[in-house]
C-alpha cells in the first residue's frame, strides 16, 4: 500500500536538472507488481501524484482529497502515463475534459467518474488497509489500467475534430491544450506501449517550449505577489491585518453591486449604501439576482441575509471597513471621505475603488489618513480575480495588510501597488491605447490592429475592448485633463503640450459613437447594446477624411509594427513603473496584466514577455520607433530598461537587484 499526498513534480526543478527516481519506470513496476497495491489518497493527488495513483491497482481517497492532472496549466501534458491511463479508466470525453482544463476534482466526483474505488471520512490509510484485506487473493488482471483496451467512441474522428476545434478556440494560441488532445488521441489509436512513446515525444516538445516557461513563471508570480512590501518598509510578514466582520459599500452602480456580491458571498456582513431611493431599489434587485444566479451555479447557499441596504451614509457608522465605489469624480469622492471620516467609528478603514485617482488626496480629507487605501476592483467585480491594493505615503502597514487579506478572503489575487495616476494597470494602458490610435492615423484600421492583438492571444483587441467599456469613459478623463480641443483647429488638435496627441476617440464621441451601448463605435453593432462587432464602412471613410484633413498619407503597416508599437510602449511604461517603485517587482505587473487585462497567461505577462524577447531587442526597437516618432515620449526607452540591457540583460528573477527602493510618486 502507498499513502499519497503529492502535488506532483517540484515545478522549480523543471528549469534545472530533474532529480529523484524517474517516474515512468516506477509506475510500470507498480502496475506490474504481483501483490495488490492500494493508493490511500489524502490532501491532493495532482499531476505526477495522480499518475502514480493510477498505476496502483486500487485507489481509496479521503472525502476532502482533491485530484487532477493540472500539467496543462503549466504548459505541459501528463507525461507519466496520465494521457494513456485516464481515458482507459474513465472514457475519452471525461479524460479529455480533465486533461485539457487541468481542473481539480473532489473525492466525490472522482468516485463518480471512476477514478477512485472508495471514498472515506476516516483515516485513508486505515481504510486502504481494510480495503486491501477485502480484495486479498483476487486476481489483479482486471486492475492494471495499462492493459485495458481504450474505449473507442464510434464517431472517433468527429469527437476529436469537435474537441480540437473547441480547444483551439479557447486556448488562444496556447499549445499545451492542443497537444494534450493529440496525446489522448494516441491512447485511442495506438497500442499502449506506442501510446506511451507518443506521450513522451509530445511531452518533450512542450517541456522545452517558451510557453511552459511562461506558465511556470506565472504559477510562482501569482504566489509571489502575496509577499508584498512598501517603500516605508511595511511587509507582508511583519504587518498584521485587523479582523473585518462588517463592511460598507458606498455607491451601488455596476462596481458597487459586484463588490457587495463578493463580500456577501465571502460571509461578510454588508451595508450597501445608495443615496437615491430609486437607485437603491434597483441595485437591491440586481444584487439579489446576481446572488441567486451565482448560488444556483455553484450549488451554494444564498447570501441574501448578509446585506442591509440604506440610503444614508450613517448606516456605515459601525462597520470595520468601507469601500467607496461612487462615480470617478474627485470632488464627489472627497466629500464622501470627509463625511465618512466623521461618521464611522474610530479605526474604520476607508478604501476607494478608484481606478486612477490620487489616494493621498482622498486620505487628506480624513482625520486618520493612515486608515486610507485604494481597493481597485475590475469589472465585473464579483467575477474578476484581480484587486489592486493602492497604498499612499501615509497608509499604515495595518491598512495595507487588512485590504490585502480582505482581497484574499473574497477570492481575489491582491497586488499591492503605489499611488500614481492609473496605478499599475491603467497607467500602462495609456501608452498602449495611444499607439493604437496613432497606428490608425498612419494607415491601419481597427480590424487590423485588433486582429494582430487577438492573434497574440488577447481575448479582444484594443478597439473591441474600447467599444465594450465605452469610449465616453476616456473622453471624460481627457476633457477633464484639457486635452480635447475642436478638430477645426487643424493640426493643433494633434499636438498637446508639445507631444503628439490623437483626437480620434474624441471625434467619435462627438458623433455620439460611444461603442456597444450606442450601437456604434470603432465598429458597428446591430443595435444599441449589441455584442457582435462588424466592420463599419463609415469608420473607414471617416479615417480617410481625417487623414486627408491633417495631411497624413496612409501607409501599409505590417503586423510586426502593430504588435511592437502597442506592446513595447506598454512594456516601456512597465519599466518606468518599476523604476518609480510603483510596483515592487515584475511579477506584480505580470499578474495584474494577466488577471485584469487579458494578457495571455501562456506569454507570462508583459515583463516576462520582454525578458523572453530579449531586453536588448526591446530596447533596440523602442529606440528605432522613438527616432521615427520623437514627439511620442512613450516610445523613449526608460532608463531602467537601458540599465538592465547595459548590465547584460539579467533574467527576470534578478531584476529586483537592479531596481531602486520603491517610493510613491505623488
Ligand atoms: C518523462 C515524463 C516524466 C514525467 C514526470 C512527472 C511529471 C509530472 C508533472 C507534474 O506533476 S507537474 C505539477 C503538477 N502539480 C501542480 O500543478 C500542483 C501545483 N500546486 C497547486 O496547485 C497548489 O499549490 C496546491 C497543491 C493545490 C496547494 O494550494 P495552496 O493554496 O494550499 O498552497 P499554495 O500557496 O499554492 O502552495 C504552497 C507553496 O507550495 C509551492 N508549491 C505548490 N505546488 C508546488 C509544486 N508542484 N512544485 C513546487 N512548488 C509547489 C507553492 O509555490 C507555494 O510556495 P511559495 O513559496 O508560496 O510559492
Amino acid at each position: 500500500m502507498s499513502c499519497l499526498c503529492i502535488t506532483g513534480a517540484d515545478i522549480r526543478e523543471f528549469g534545472a536538472k530533474m532529480s529523484g527516481p524517474p517516474l515512468v519506470p516506477m509506475i510500470h513496476m507498480i502496475e506490474a507488481a504481483a501483490k495488490p497495491v492500494v493508493a490511500a489518497i489524502e490532501g491532493v493527488a495532482l499531476g505526477g501524484g495522480l499518475e502514480l495513483a493510477l498505476s496502483c491497482h486500487y485507489r481509496i481517497a479521503h472525502s476532502k482529497a482533491r485530484l487532477g492532472l493540472p500539467e496543462v496549466t503549466l504548459g505541459l501534458l501528463p507525461g507519466a502515463g496520465g494521457t494513456q491511463r485516464l481515458p482507459r479508466l474513465i472514457g475519452v470525453p471525461a479524460a479529455l475534459e480533465l486533461i485539457t482544463t487541468g481542473r481539480h476534482v473532489t473525492a466525490a466526483e472522482a468516485l463518480q467518474l471512476g477514478i477512485v474505488d472508495e471514498v472515506t471520512d476516516q483515516n485513508a490509510v486505515d481504510a486502504a488497509v481494510k480495503f486491501a484485506q477485502s480484495v486479498e487473493g483476487k486476481s489483479l488482471d482486471a486492475r492494471r489500467i495499462g492493459t485495458f483496451p481504450c474505449p473507442r467512441p464510434p464517431d472517433l474522428d468527429a469527437v476529436f475534430e469537435k474537441v480540437m476545434k473547441e480547444v483551439r478556440r479557447s486556448a488562444r494560441g496556447a499549445i499545451a491544450p492542443v497537444t494534450c488532445v493529440q496525446a489522448v488521441h494516441a491512447a485511442v489509436t495506438l497500442p499502449y506501449a506506442k501510446g506511451m512513446e507518443r506521450e513522451r515525444e509530445l511531452f518533450s516538445t512542450l517541456f522545452t517550449s517558451g510557453q511552459a516557461r511562461a506558465l511556470q513563471y506565472y504559477f510562482f508570480a501569482q504566489r509571489a505577489v502575496s509577499r508584498w512590501s512598501t517603500p516605508s518598509g511595511a511587509r507582508w510578514d511583519t504587518s498584521k491585518p485587523r479582523p473585518v466582520r462588517k463592511a460598507a459599500v458606498i455607491g451601488l452602480g455596476t462596481m458597487g453591486r459586484g463588490i457587495s456580491v463578493s463580500l456577501a458571498q465571502a460571509g461578510f456582513s454588508v451595508v450597501a449604501v445608495e443615496t437615491q431611493e430609486k437607485q437603491l431599489l434597483e441595485a437591491k434587485q440586481a444584487v439579489s439576482g446576481m446572488l441567486e444566479r451565482d448560488a444556483k451555479r455553484r450549488g451554494a447557499p444564498l447570501a441574501h441575509g448578509n446585506i442591509k441596504y440604506s440610503c444614508s451614509l450613517k448606516a456605515a457608522a459601525d462597520v470595520d471597513l468601507v469601500i467607496e465605489a461612487v462615480f470617478e469624480d474627485m470632488a464627489l469622492k472627497k466629500a464622501i471621505f470627509r463625511q465618512l471620516s466623521a461618521i464611522c467609528k474610530p479605526g474604520t478603514f476607508l478604501c476607494s475603488n478608484t481606478s486612477a485617482l490620487d489616494i493621498d488626496e482622498l486620505a487628506s480629507q480624513t482625520q486618520s489618513p493612515e486608515l486610507v487605501v485604494g481597493m481597485h476592483f475590475f469589472a465585473p467585480a464579483h467575477v474578476m480575480k484581480l484587486l489592486e491594493v493602492v497604498y499612499g505615503p501615509r497608509s499604515s502597514p495595518e491598512a495595507v495588510a487588512t485590504a490585502m487579506q480582505m482581497g484574499k478572503k473574497i477570492g481575489k489575487v491582491s497586488v499591492a501597488v503605489g499611488n500614481c495616476r492609473g496605478f499599475v494597470g491603467n497607467r500602462m494602458l495609456k501608452p498602449y491605447l495611444e499607439q493604437a490610435f496613432f497606428l490608425l492615423e498612419e494607415g491601419a484600421t481597427p480590424e487590423q490592429v485588433d486582429q494582430v492583438l487577438e492573434e497574440f492571444g488577447f481575448p479582444m483587441g484594443v478597439f473591441k475592448v474600447s467599444d465594450l467599456s465605452g469610449l465616453d469613459v476616456g473622453w471624460k478623463v481627457r476633457k477633464a485633463d484639457g486635452l480635447v480641443v475642436p478638430d477645426s483647429t487643424g493640426k493643433s488638435a494633434r499636438i498637446q503640450g508639445g507631444r503628439r496627441y490623437s483626437p480620434l476617440g474624441d471625434l467619435l464621441c462627438e458623433q455620439g459613437r460611444f461603442g456597444q451601448k450606442t450601437g456604434r463605435g470603432w465598429y458597428q453593432y446591430d443595435k444599441p447594446g449589441g455584442r457582435v462587432a462588424k466592420s463599419d464602412p463609415w469608420l473607414h471613410r471617416f479615417l480617410e477624411e481625417y487623414r486627408a484633413r491633417h495631411g497624413l498619407v496612409a501607409r501599409r503597416i505590417d503586423q510586426q509594427e502593430v504588435l511592437e508599437r502597442c506592446l513595447y510602449a506598454l512594456i516601456n511604461e512597465g519599466f518606468q513603473i518599476l523604476q518609480d517603485g510603483i510596483a515592487a517587482g515584475p511579477e506584480d505587473i505580470d499578474v495584474i496584466y494577466v488577471l485584469g487585462y487579458g494578457w495571455p497567461r501562456h506569454r507570462g505577462g508583459p515583463m516576462f514577455f520582454a525578458d523572453m524577447v530579449g531586453l536588448d531587442k526591446v530596447l533596440d526597437r523602442l529606440e528605432r520607433y522613438h527616432q521615427l516618432h520623437p514627439d511620442v515620449p512613450g516610445l523613449k526607452p526608460c532608463s531602467l530598461l537601458r540599465k538592465l540591457a547595459a548590465g547584460g540583460c539579467p533574467p527576470i528573477h534578478r531584476w529586483r537587484e537592479v531596481i531602486q527602493k520603491p517610493h510613491s510618486q505623488l
